[in-house]
């Protein structure tokens, strides 16, 4: 069990396209009780002002919730909602067709907006500020600049990478939003309500298993509890009980604190190759043979967030959790080099 399960990772899959599990409406949304609390009170506002809204940033690893929330904040508003993404924008004039087919106060939703092309994300800066485009027509000496008006409009923007987001364009965001990795009674909610959307009930400890092993990420919720249901009909009474979680999830390899094969392969190259660390991430990187990009973007956002391992200047190192959940003593020179430096 040591490859990568796609469906242990919290990246989008086909099947997550599931529209009746995703929460239409900010009350039904469970979870992010800062950033929603924040946002109501924004949305109110735009509606009685009858503005277009602030432009809003999500960021945070990938399955918490950005894209689902920018959908709500469409239907809350009651405006229109258009959705593209960084990549697919490859020239300035695809993104000048989306902006002029906006209806006043629309939301355009730019998911991985860290991937857009420089040469559209010059283009952004005045429809942003001023909801103006300037559009160059021709080329050479004869080039000249028109300038468009366009309807205001709420640009939404999500990434998993705010560093690699240029300052201009951060700062051109009125509401920067961090989201973060849920509780396992949040995760207990959302799990329970979809279990029995799905019409295989989870009782409290059943649900509580699902929610503890689920990485603090709803998307990774809603897959094992799809898996889990699996079993429950084929195996079991069509119910969820914590033995029928607990031996499904086993058998996914999905561990006690809801870490995979290749979270444990992580975790030991650094106890085993590198007493510990520090190792740098591109070492880690080539002995593993995932991305670097995999890696900071999927696998230590919760690992850090668990306290299994810590981020030095110097790479990364395995932390006492991370020791203790691999059953292993740390070295005792360890905690020494730390303390002395090298
Ligand atoms: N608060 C929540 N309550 C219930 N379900 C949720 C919640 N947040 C997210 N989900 C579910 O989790 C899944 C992932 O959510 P979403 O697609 O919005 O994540 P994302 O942050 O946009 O991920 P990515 O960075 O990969 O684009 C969806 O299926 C959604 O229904
Ligand atoms: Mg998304």
């Amino acid at each position: 069990m040591d490859q990568p399960d796609p469906t242990l990772r919290p990246d989008p899959l086909p099947e997550d396209a599931d529209r009746s599990l995703r929460p239409q409406a900010l009350e039904d949304f469970i979870g992010q009780a800062e950033a929603r609390a924040n946002l109501k009170v924004f949305i109110q506002s735009a509606r009685q002002r009858g503005e277009a809204m602030d432009h809003t940033l999500f960021h945070g690893p990938p399955g918490l919730g950005k894209t689902t929330l920018a959908q709500i904040m469409s239907k809350e508003l009651g405006v229109g909602f258009r959705m593209t993404s960084g990549p697919v924008l490859a020239k300035a004039g695809d993104l000048a067709a989306i902006l002029t087919n906006l209806e006043r106060n629309d939301v355009l939703f730019i998911d991985e907006i860290h991937r857009l092309n420089p040469v559209v994300e010059e283009v952004l800066y005045p429809a942003m500020e001023d909801f103006e485009l300037d559009l160059v027509i021709g080329e050479g000496p004869a080039a000249r600049t028109v300038r468009i008006e366009l309807q205001p409009f709420t640009l939404v923007g999500a990434t998993t990478r705010l560093g690699l987001l240029t300052t201009p364009l951060r700062d051109r965001f009125g509401i920067p939003t961090r989201l973060q990795f849920y509780t396992v009674e949040e995760l207990h909610e959302i799990v329970t309500r979809n279990a029995v959307r799905m019409g295989a009930p989870a009782d409290s400890e059943g649900a509580c298993e699902i929610a503890r092993r689920s990485r603090g990420t709803p998307r990774i919720a809603g897959r094992l509890l799809r898996r889990v249901v699996d079993f429950a009909v084929v195996e079991g009474d069509g119910k969820i009980t914590k033995a029928l979680a607990d031996d499904a999830l086993t058998r996914l390899g999905v561990d006690n604190l809801g870490l995979d094969g290749a979270d444990r392969r992580y975790l030991r190259l650094i106890a085993e190759a590198y007493q510990g660390g520090p190792v740098g991430i591109e070492t880690i990187s080539a002995a593993l043979s995932e991305s670097r990009d995999a890696l900071e973007e999927v696998i230590e956002p919760f690992l850090l967030q668990q306290g299994l391992i810590q981020r030095t200047p110097r790479g990364r190192m395995l932390a006492q959790g991370g020791w203790r959940h691999l059953g292993l003593a740390p070295p005792k020179a360890a905690g020494q080099s730390d303390l002395f430096g090298k």
